[in-house]
Formats: C-alpha cells, structure tokens, sequence
C-alpha cells in the first residue's frame, strides 16, 4: 500500500465579527484566501454552536430511520437520500455513505418526509438552512465587491426564496469502516477526490470526525487533474466554518478564485479515523436563469441551468464508467455494495 504524502498548507481563518464596518477588510483577506487555497475557516459568524449541534442531532435522527423510510424520499433532481449510490470520477467507484439533500423550495415537493415521521424535522432543517444561508449572502457580499460587481450581484443570482432556486444542503452519514479493510484488500472510499461545482461550499463537520483533506494546484476551472500531495482540513472544535471556493465562483472571476480539490479520505494509515463519520454541506448553487460571465469575459455567458448542465456532461462519462465498473465489482462482491438509493448521483454541487 502506498503512504499519502502530506504537507502543512496553512487554511486561513478569517473573522465575520463587526461585518459592516469591517467589511473592506474581510473582503480582502476572502479574495487573497480565494486566490492562494481556496479553502478557508470562517468564525464569529453569528450561527451559535447550539444551532450546529441541533442540525447534527437532526441529521443523525433521520440517518437512524430505517431504509424503508427514507427510500420513501428518493433522491432525484439534487433533493432527497441515496445510500453508496454516488460515484466519483475520480475513483470511478461508490462513495460508502448516505446522504440526504435538502433545498429551500418546490424541488422538495415530495421530498421531506411526513412530520409525523420526524416531527419538527422539517421546520428545524430550514430554520438551520437559513441561517446558513445568511452567513452564505455575507460571503458573496465580499466576493461581489472583490470583483467590482455590485454588492448584491451574486445574492440576488443565489436568491433562495425564488422557485428558480438550486441551493442544496446536504447531511452526510459516512459509515464505519472495518479496520482490517486494506488487509482484506478492500478500499472503502468515503468521497473520492473532487472539486464542488456550485458558487461556494459551507462545511460543518464534528469534532473528532477527521479525513478531509485538500489539494491546491488547479489553475483553471475546466481542467480535471489534481497533484498527490495533500493537506489535512481539521474539524473544528468552536463552530468555525470550512467554506471552499466551488467550479462556479472559479468560471465566474475568470479563474481568479481556485475551486480546489479535496476528499474525505478512505481511512488507511496509522492515525486515520475509522468509526462512522456526519458532516454537513451547504452548496451555494445559482437560480436557473442565473447569468454567469466574469468581469473579464473569459468564458461564454451561461445560465444556472446550463452551468449545471455543462458541468454534468463533463463528469457523465466517466461517472458511467465508474458505474459499469461498480456493477462488474459488485457481482463478485455481493449485495453488500448494491445501490440502495438507486441510480446515478451528480449534479450535486459536489
Ligand atoms: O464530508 C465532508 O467533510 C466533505 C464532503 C464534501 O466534500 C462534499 O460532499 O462535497
Ligand atoms: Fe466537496
């Protein structure tokens, strides 16, 4: 088996406290994260720790429902739960978790389960939703200043009270890996090496629950390679929050700001964490009839949908590859690497 090569990047840790008066100051220290790493750690944000909590506490309720249940919300059009049904080009084999995508709007009809299933359940995911969403309108405040559109430039492209919304926040349930696994010549991916394509990604993740990691290098947002040096990204311990540039924002300042790989490693090494795993992503996706052009024109003006779609061809491909391949792989396996929830997971920002 071969050793990871690690090396110590620094992830900035950049303030939202006082945000009106500093936020000439915030913006800059956002772009120059933006342009270096494009991984960075938000705090004083204004969600408090309890609400973090309680969205984790929600997540690990509906995790713990049977199959039965949630195969009753299926996932379609970026909304509803799929179980290993997500393949990564990268790896061109099934993510081992289940994750439960949630949006603000009509993409949800259907979607949330009855409340006398999860009573409350639905209220307390879009009360923490929005919360993430008004931290989400401060970021693209900054950005939009960083280059030179009007301030609400990119919060009125995001707006999630519209029916055109996109915007997805995804609990995620990584499943306990066996710690004889690589012995038994196994590899149990957890998410496979990416980058996020939608404008800007919100990371919650538990203390303890380590394995992301991150790979700086990319220069431009249509290229797919990444080196194999990579950086541990460290669960926070106060309610700080990782946000990662995605595709979107890299196409829209004309590969100014870098959409930079990172994965939740397949534990492997000494010192790697094995026991069942949660996080919380927030993907900042543009409405439907979004226009997206940077400031320099770099690329051709698209739409939210066209982006959405551009970015599917790219990866639809080899994600059937990858597809083909888990089912030659699951033949010989057995049912335990089956797809539960079903088809082919992307376009899911991520
Ligand atoms: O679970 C994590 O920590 C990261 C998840 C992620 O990168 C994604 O879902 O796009
Ligand atoms: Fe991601």
């Amino acid at each position: 088996m071969t050793t990871t090569k690690y090396l110590d990047r620094a992830i900035p840790t950049i303030s939202l406290a006082d945000f009106d008066s500093r936020v000439d100051e915030i913006t800059q220290q956002l772009c120059s994260a933006a342009e270096e790493v494009g991984f960075f750690c938000v705090t004083e944000h204004d969600i408090p720790l309890s609400s973090i909590d309680e969205a984790f506490t929600w997540s690990s309720r509906f995790f713990s429902l049977p199959d039965e249940v949630k195969t009753t919300v299926p996932f379609s059009n970026n909304a509803g739960w799929e179980k290993n049904a997500q393949i990564r080009p990268s790896t061109g084999a099934a993510d081992r978790k289940e994750s439960y995508q949630m949006q603000f709007g009509p993409n949800m009809d259907g979607k949330w389960l009855p409340d006398a299933t999860l009573p409350n359940f639905q209220t307390s995911a879009l009360k923490f939703m929005h919360q993430v969403q008004g931290v989400s309108e401060k970021l693209m405040t900054c950005f939009a200043r960083g280059l030179g559109f009007d301030d609400d430039y990119f919060v009125r492209a995001h707006d999630v009270s519209r029916p055109e919304s996109q915007t997805v926040c995804r609990l995620l349930h990584y499943f306990e890996v066996p710690s004889d696994s690589a012995r038994a010549g196994e590899v149990w991916h957890r998410a496979g090496a990416h980058t996020d394509w939608d404008l800007l990604t919100l990371l919650f993740q538990k203390e303890g629950q380590s394995g992301l990691e991150i790979c700086p290098g990319r220069e431009v947002s249509t290229s797919f390679g990444y080196g194999d040096t990579w950086t541990k990204v460290e669960p926070s311990t106060n309610g700080a929050i990782i946000c990662n540039i995605g595709d979107l924002l890299m196409s829209w300042s004309d590969d100014r700001f870098k959409s930079t790989f990172h994965r939740v490693k397949a534990p492997s090494e000494p010192g790697d964490f094995y026991g069942e795993r949660y996080s919380i992503a927030f993907f900042n996706q543009p409405c439907h009839d979004a226009k997206i052009q940077g400031p320099k024109k770099k690329y051709p003006l698209v739409t939210g949908a066209e982006f959405t779609r551009n970015a599917m061809n790219m990866y639809y491909p080899k994600i059937s590859e990858g597809k083909r391949q888990q089912r030659e792989e699951s033949s010989t396996d057995g049912p335990g690497k089956m797809d539960v929830g079903g088809g082919i997971v992307a376009g899911v920002g991520a």
